[in-house]
């Protein structure tokens, strides 16, 4: 979709309220116009006649029933531009969140989170105040139009010499206006990069600490900010400059007007109100000029916008982001749409022919096989980098199998990642993800406490989770900082283990406990998660207390399953696993 394409949508998304825009700065430039040719006949009828009679100010009546209206011509347009800004803007913004938030994999291109946010926050703005620009554009042409045939009616000559002179110094500017823009589209991309960093600083905290990376992060910023403070300079040197030519262009013109003037009216072709409508109209008209080529600097922004917000959007639709979607603005929100609550009970969960590469590489799984039945301990174990945490990824859907089918009692599963959700499974990955809220909100995420069912202290009692919290000052209420950064490594994976395991789902998949937990903690967790009935479980490890507990240990080595079966078995059969026992 082009970009005139795409604005044309969203304009016919709010018709009226966008109409009202450029209705209200027609009636605005209009009323001059009117104003003006009130004047020119007042004043030349003036120096005719020698009486003010009072038929004289009857002239004014018009002008004075289009003020009477103004007030609310005034508050229709603003309500207008005020909606018409906010909806288009909303429309685009809840488009694209709609599509990042339904999508399960296919990362766009890969921004920081500063930068991702300043193209949601900024770029939306960008296009509307495009759109809203053309509103008073079309005002302006009228306008200018409809002066440049009153002027030439009144004096061609002067029209002429005033209008030509000017309309030269203004394609000048126009032309200094690319430069502009590319000091402008410098400085947004310094800006960019800076708020990127600092987003990413704020996310790793720890990470810089622990690598002792304090003043490398903070040369490389101090790099960046210095890139943009040249940037910057340049970008409000060269507008300040460029404003200050324009807004003196009508000052100018007077001047070359009142030159003019002087030099005809001892001819007795001009009158008083002559002289009038030609200072009175030139300045609006010279900003005409002003507006067309503004108009097409944020028509060029409005086109790096729409690319840069696609680019977060790679496989969908083009229309995506300006597609009608009723928003709720007012009133009541909408209902969330309730969430199954009906499991579909796992018997058997069958996975035939999986394989998965990561782009431009050769990497990922290849063909995998297995079968879970209910109540079994799965446990995938394996090299660094055999392929464990790909398989879980692929197998629920986070990742986008090149091939193979997986089968949830015997029924094919159509799409992997809108099933392998609560109640059906649930999921704790490698490196959890904490929100900046208090820890009962990081457990829940939303999910009903069924009443009476404690379920809440369940899981937390399962997830080994209780000493945590009666060490925290405010219990489950203690606020966990940004991505848990108040927690422990363990306490995190403990709390989304917790998160899990709230949501009583049908199998229970975890990517690598061991990792943060220590021995004794993660071997009561199991404890507590196998005494409770029958789970289904899939679990990457390679812990040997966990292998001996499983029903079958499936080998991956450079993803491929290099052997299946019970621990006992296969540490006779299966050199890859005897590696990995040797080296534990
Ligand atoms: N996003 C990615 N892009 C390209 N290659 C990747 C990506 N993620 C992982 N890989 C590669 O795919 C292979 C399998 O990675 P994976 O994370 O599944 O291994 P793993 O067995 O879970 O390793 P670990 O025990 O360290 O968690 C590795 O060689 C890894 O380098």
């Amino acid at each position: 979709m082009t970009t005139l394409k795409s604005l044309w949508r969203l304009v016919r998304y709010k018709p009226l309220y966008f109409s009202c825009n450029s209705l209200v700065r027609i009636t605005m430039y209009m009323e001059r116009i009117v104003f003006g040719l009130i004047c020119q006949a007042f004043l030349n009828a003036l120096s005719t006649k020698h009486q003010l009679t009072p038929g004289f100010f009857m002239l004014f009546l018009p002008w004075l029933l289009v003020i009477a209206l103004r007030v609310g011509v005034y508050y229709a347009g603003m309500h207008g531009i005020i909606h018409f800004d906010f909806r288009a803007r909303a429309l685009i913004q809840y488009n694209l969140f709609q599509y990042l938030l339904n999508r399960v994999h296919g990362a766009g291109k890969a921004y920081s989170q500063g930068e991702n946010i300043s193209y949601i926050r900024d770029d939306p703005q960008y296009i509307v105040t495009m759109l809203t620009g053309i509103g008073n554009f079309i005002a302006l042409l009228l306008y200018s139009l409809t002066a440049l045939v009153i002027l030439l009616r009144t004096n061609v000559l002067i029209t002429l010499l005033v209008f030509l002179p000017l309309v030269v110094v203004l394609a000048l500017t126009r032309q200094a206006r690319k430069s502009l823009q590319r000091y402008r589209q410098l400085s947004r991309e310094a800006t960019t990069e800076v708020t990127g960093v600092i987003g990413e600083i704020f996310s790793s905290v720890q990470a810089i600490q622990v690598a002792g990376a304090e003043p490398h992060v903070i040369g490389h910023f101090q790099v960046l900010s210095a890139k943009r403070r040249q940037a910057m300079l340049l970008d409000q040197l060269f507008s300040t400059m460029l404003q200050t030519v324009t807004s003196n262009v009508s000052d100018i013109g007077t001047g070359l007007t009142l030159v003019l003037i002087a030099l005809l009216v001892n001819n007795g072709t001009l009158g008083p109100g002559d002289i009038f409508i030609f200072t009175y109209y030139l300045a609006l008209v010279t900003s005409f000029f002003n507006e067309a080529s503004s108009l097409l600097a944020s028509y060029a922004q409005a086109k790096v916008s729409f690319t840069r917000l696609e680019s977060l959007l790679p496989e969908a639709e083009r229309d995506t982001l300006v597609t009608h979607q009723p928003l709720s603005l007012q009133g009541d929100l909408p209902e969330i749409p309730p969430i199954k609550k009906q499991a579909m009970p796992l018997e058997c969960l069958e996975v035939h022919n999986l394989s998965y590469c990561y782009p431009g590489g050769e990497r990922g799984i290849e063909r995998i096989n297995l079968s879970l039945r209910r109540g079994t301990l799965t446990v995938i174990t394996g090299r660094i980098g055999a392929g464990k945490t790909t398989l879980l990824r692929t197998l629920l859907g986070l990742l986008p199998r090149a091939e193979g089918e997986l089968y949830w009692n015997g029924e094919l599963i159509a799409e992997p990642a809108h099933f392998f959700i609560p109640p059906q499974s649930a999921y704790t990955p490698q490196v959890p993800q904490l929100f900046s809220d208090p820890l009962r909100e990081n457990i829940l995420l939303g999910w009903p406490e069924q009443p009476g069912k404690q379920s809440l202290n369940k899981a937390i009692a399962t997830a080994v989770l209780e000493p945590d919290i009666a060490a925290l000052e405010q219990g489950l209420e203690t606020l966990v900082g940004t991505r848990g950064i108040k927690l422990s490594g363990g306490q995190i994976q403990r709390t989304a283990a917790a998160r899990m395991l709230v949501r009583e789902a049908e199998l229970l998949v975890f990517d690598d406990l061991s990792s943060a937990l220590d021995v004794a903690t993660e071997q009561l967790l199991w404890e507590r998660l196998f005494s409770g009935g029958e789970r289904t479980c899939l679990v990457v490890s390679h812990r040997p207390a966990l292998l001996e507990l499983a029903d079958q240990v499936i080998v991956l080595k450079d993803g491929r399953v290099e052997a299946t079966g019970p621990l006992g078995s296969l540490l006779e059969i299966c050199e890859e696993l005897q590696g990995i026992f040797n080296r534990i």
